[in-house]
């Protein structure tokens, strides 16, 4: 089952169900506060530990896991910024027996705490003593871990809510991730993230999803036993002038390792020897016009643009013509940028089949100033599918891939060995080749982006992009093994 991400509302109903059906909100906490305290057992050594507990349900978390971390012998001590306002966090506060102090302001490096301040309640920037203390906390580099999101940090968002919050090296959530603990910069806040199961219910109209293989790999495109090479799809790369050819190549490698049975570099008549010179498994043809191009396409399953593809009126109108063929697009990097006057002439060639796969640069071309109105990027990437009737694959640390339906992913396995030249054209092969296979676009983006990733983690440093799709191959052997 592809495991969803929720909103902090999404997260206030799943609870408000739970209660509802007969489960007093003090099960739930004291299921949650347990959680924290095996989460920090597990992690960490006996030893001295500070609670810092707020006022609402999330200083009730705290009580709780003091209570279970000295009943497991622990010393704790527990120091409250204010006394507990609703009724659980009153009840928990009372179970807890021992000491409770005022919030020091002189927190002792080396000691472990935990933040039980505010969570999801969190409705404003932190106050004076709290902001200090966090100014505190960052500076010192204590150690911290955070119960539901580190105090300050917005829930939806990721983002801090004043101008300070706390960073944690794990937080312990609760149920499902939230914005928060996928975004790249609630990641930085929250470390290692720890979700706990306190026994709600399933989702219900969920869209958001961890980007996983539970997401995809039930529909991946293996060959069926009597596949052929033409069976297994056909995906064409057009690549660019005679300069500018190594990333049509890089995609088409791509693709070819990710499955797809017949690859074609379709290339321009200047670039043919140096394509030919270059390519072995990977098949060539020419293309003298954007006519000639709409020919050598129409039996293509996939057909990628883009990658080094040079900005301007000819890829434009190569893109036009390729939209009039049946095959799916993938459309990448100059072939969007080549649009970013005439907006409406790229959204007209669209359906939802094909991908845009923007980094952050040629999305804001695209969409101007839609990432910088957005509360966040998974919102923006979801407007931008709608706007263009197609896929969208917003490109980064915490990589969206939204379809114009509605649902969304954010990818959790990213690496930063993946910053280098050309491991986005290979990232457009990847998922062009899953497409010409028939994989459905939307899956076809998450499962590229995450197999993407997969081989950049298991290279580590020294990684080009050259590399990307000779490690496809032991990425695909475990997931074919897990299928
Ligand atoms: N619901 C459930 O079933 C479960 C929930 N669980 C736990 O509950 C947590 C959510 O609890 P919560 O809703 O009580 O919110 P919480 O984060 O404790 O803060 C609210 C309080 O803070 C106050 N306040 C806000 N901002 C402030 C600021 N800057 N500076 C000062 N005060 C500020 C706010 O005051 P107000 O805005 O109302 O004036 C209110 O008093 C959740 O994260 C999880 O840990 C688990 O037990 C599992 C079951
Ligand atoms: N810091 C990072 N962490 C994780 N992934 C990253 C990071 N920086 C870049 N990437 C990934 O690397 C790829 C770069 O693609 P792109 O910017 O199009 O490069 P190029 O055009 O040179 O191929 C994308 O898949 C992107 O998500
Ligand atoms: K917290």
């Amino acid at each position: 089952m592809a495991r969803e991400i929720l909103t902090v509302a999404q997260m206030t109903a799943a609870d408000r169900a739970a209660v509802a059906d007969g489960t007093p909100i003090q099960v739930l906490m004291e299921r949650a506060g347990e959680a924290v305290a095996n989460a920090v057992r597990a992690r960490y050594g006996r030893q001295p530990v500070v609670i810092w507990c707020g006022p609402g349900d999330n200083g009730g978390d705290g009580y709780v896991a003091a209570r279970h971390l000295k009943r497991r012998g622990w010393p704790v001590v527990v120091e409250a910024a204010y006394s507990p306002t609703t009724e659980a966090a009153r009840w928990a506060a009372s179970r807890w027996k021992g000491e409770v102090r005022p919030l020091s302001s002189r927190p002792a490096p080396g000691h472990l705490y935990i933040d039980a301040l505010f969570g999801a309640g969190l409705s404003r920037p932190l106050e004076a003593e709290v902001a200090e203390l966090a100014r505190t906390a960052r500076a010192a580099a204590l150690r911290i871990v955070a119960v539901d999101t580190p105090s300050g940090v917005h829930g939806d968002t990721g983002r801090a809510f004043g101008d300070v919050a706390f960073h944690a090296e794990m937080t312990v959530t609760f149920h499902r991730r939230k914005l928060a603990h996928v975004l790249s910069e609630g990641r930085g806040a929250c470390g290692e993230v720890v979700v706990a199961d306190i026994g709600l219910g399933p989702v219900g109209a969920a869209d958001l999803f961890e980007n996983d293989p539970e997401l995809w790999l039930g529909r991946f495109p293996w060959p069926a036993f009597d596949a052929h090479k033409h069976s297994r799809g056909r995906l064409k790369v057009v690549s660019g002038e005679a300069w500018t050819t190594g990333a049509a190549r890089l995609a088409a490698r791509g693709g070819l390792r990710l499955g797809a049975g017949a690859v074609t570099v379709l290339s321009p008549p200047g670039a043919l020897a140096v394509n030919a010179a270059h390519l072995e498994a990977v098949m060539l043809a020419p293309f003298e016009s954007d006519a000639d191009l709409a020919i050598a396409a129409e039996d293509a399953d996939a057909v990628i643009i883009g990658p080094a593809a040079g900005v301007g009126e000819a890829t434009a109108r190569n893109l036009q013509a390729l939209a009039r063929t049946g095959a799916a697009l993938i459309v990448d990097a100059d072939a969007l940028t080549s649009f970013r006057h005439d907006l409406e002439a790229l959204f007209a060639c669209l359906d939802r089949d094909d991908v845009l796969t923007p980094h952050p640069g040629e999305f804001e071309r695209v969409f101007p100033g839609l990432l910088a109105k957005s509360p966040e990027r998974i919102t923006a990437a979801r407007e931008a599918a709608r706007r263009a009737g197609a896929v969208v694959l917003l490109k980064g640390p915490d990589t969206v891939v939204a379809a114009p339906d509605g649902r969304a992913s954010v990818l959790l396995n990213g690496t930063p060995w993946l910053a280098t030249a050309g491991s986005g054209d290979v990232l457009a092969g990847f998922i062009g080749g899953l497409i010409a296979q028939g994989m459905e676009s939307f899956e076809a983006a998450c499962a590229g982006a995450w197999i993407h990733a997969a081989c950049g983690a298991r290279h580590g440093p020294g990684l080009i992009a050259e590399d990307l799709p000779g490690l496809a191959p032991s990425v695909l052997t475990e997931l074919h093994a897990k299928r």
